[in-house]
């Protein structure tokens, strides 16, 4: 069978591509020049499977959305307090190029618009890094990410610094207010680099699939971040990275996104999928008017907004019966099954509550439990304590052995394999 997922990508692109309002950004001549037409979309999801349609293999200069890339390096580099310290996390409501800091601190608001990426920039490599070697960590941080090494695009670069009059301006800000240390132009030279850096909307989806699996890139298998450096990251985009469009991008399209001036937009649902889109003109804000459109809807057709209630964890208790065991006694084998958190926990702990009276032994059987998260590991495991204590004694069915071992002095579970021994019919 042929996936259906290509020829709807091919379809909505055929649906949206009439729209030509918007203009490429004309504040960097190059950009200016780039071929308005270009549109492309591609899907990568946390396997490393690709679905694409149109111009998903031209590349162009990342811009913007390398902003938040060189935020996690920051970030992992030096620690999320160091990072705060210097670049702060509210949402501007202002242009990405706002010469604009924080009232009280006197940081940058935050790392997606101009003060604050050209901050994070600086913030990256060894005190002593000269500029160049600034730019090559975060060249080499940027390919981890997208799971091939990238190239800048000196013609975008030139065309950008030769006119970077705003940029500088916010520079000399930063210094003259003590944020940077640096020399300005060398910041503003590095950081033009790293908005210089070649991608196509492949390698964008590749790297916007590496923050929804957690930091690690599908393809490569590298931990590029650690996944506490990625949930800062994806929080900071969903508040600030579609600029002063954040609020309406929130509530109509809602999953994290970043734009760049090239066109680009880069999406990621957390646990699920890269998205990418390409197209060069770009509404007020300096985002990209079909990327938008697209954006609107995949999120739509595909249920993408993370405010979309996920499905209840009804599902999770898989059975819950008493058998005989071997010398007449009563057994009550609760079985779970699929991704076990907060909320499945909770009804399983519920379920267990009822009908523990006459019971002699409990049998978890987890078995068929797909994952356990750490609140849901903490109560099962409390959970068995408490039916101990209570005298009922406890077998666990957990050959990955995702319950965490009772605490020092605490009684100990049996564990076993199968309800062989424990129960007459284990027919199941
Ligand atoms: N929004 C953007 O993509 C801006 C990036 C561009 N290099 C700039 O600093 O102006």
């Amino acid at each position: 069978m042929r996936s259906p997922v290509p020829d709807y990508l091919q379809q909505i692109l055929d649906e949206c591509g009439g729209d030509t309002s918007g203009a490429t950004a004309d504040y960097i001549p190059e950009l200016a020049a780039a071929d308005p037409d270009l549109l492309g979309v591609c899907l990568s999801t946390i396997d490393g499977t690709r679905y694409e349609a149109g111009d998903a293999e031209v590349a162009v200069s990342i811009q913007s959305i390398s902003k938040p890339f060189a935020y996690a390096l920051a970030i992992a580099e030096h620690g999320l307090d160091h990072v705060l310290q210097r670049v702060g996390v509210e949402p501007s409501g202002e242009a990405f190029n706002e010469l604009s800091l924080e009232r009280d601190s006197g940081r940058p608001l935050n790392p997606m618009i101009n003060a604050g990426a050209l901050t994070t920039h600086a913030l990256i490599g060894p005190p002593d890094a000269d500029a160049e070697q600034r730019f090559e960590l975060v060249r080499q941080g940027l390919s981890a990410f997208a799971g091939r090494e990238l190239e800048v695009d000196e013609a975008v670069y030139s065309s950008e610094l030769d006119t970077a009059y705003r940029n500088i301006a916010i520079a000399n800000m930063l210094r003259s207010y003590g944020v940077i240390d640096h020399e300005p132009m060398d910041v503003v030279a590095g950081y033009t680099r790293q908005c210089s850096v070649l991608v196509t909307s492949r390698d964008l989806a590749a790297m916007a699939a590496t923050l929804a699996n957690g930091g690690v890139q599908p393809s490569t298998g590298e931990q590029v971040v650690e996944r506490s450096v990625v949930r800062q990251v994806l929080s900071v985009m969903m508040t600030c990275g579609m600029y002063d469009a954040a609020g309406d991008w929130m509530s109509t399209i809602g999953f994290p996104a970043k734009s760049g001036v090239s066109g680009g937009i880069l999406g990621v649902l957390p646990g699920q999928v890269g998205i990418a889109t390409l197209s060069p003109r770009l509404d007020d804000h300096g985002n990209s008017v079909r990327g938008v459109q697209l954006c609107s809807r995949m999120s739509s057709d595909m249920g993408m907004h993370i405010m979309e209630p996920p499905e209840p964890a009804r599902a999770v208790v898989r059975r819950d019966r008493v058998l005989r065991g071997p010398t007449g006694r009563r057994v009550r084998v609760l079985s779970l099954q699929g991704a076990i958190q907060f909320s499945g926990a909770e009804l399983a702990l519920h379920t267990l509550q009822d009908g523990l009276d006459g019971v002699d032994r409990l049998v978890l059987d987890l078995r068929r439990v797909a994952s356990l998260n750490d609140v849901a590991q903490r109560m099962l495991a409390e959970a068995v304590r408490r039916v101990q204590a209570d005298n009922i004694a406890v077998t666990v069915l957990d050959p990955e052995r995702r319950l965490p071992e009772p605490a020092a002095g605490q009684p100990v579970p049996e564990y076993a394999d199968d309800l062989t021994g424990y129960a007459d019919h284990a027919r199941e």
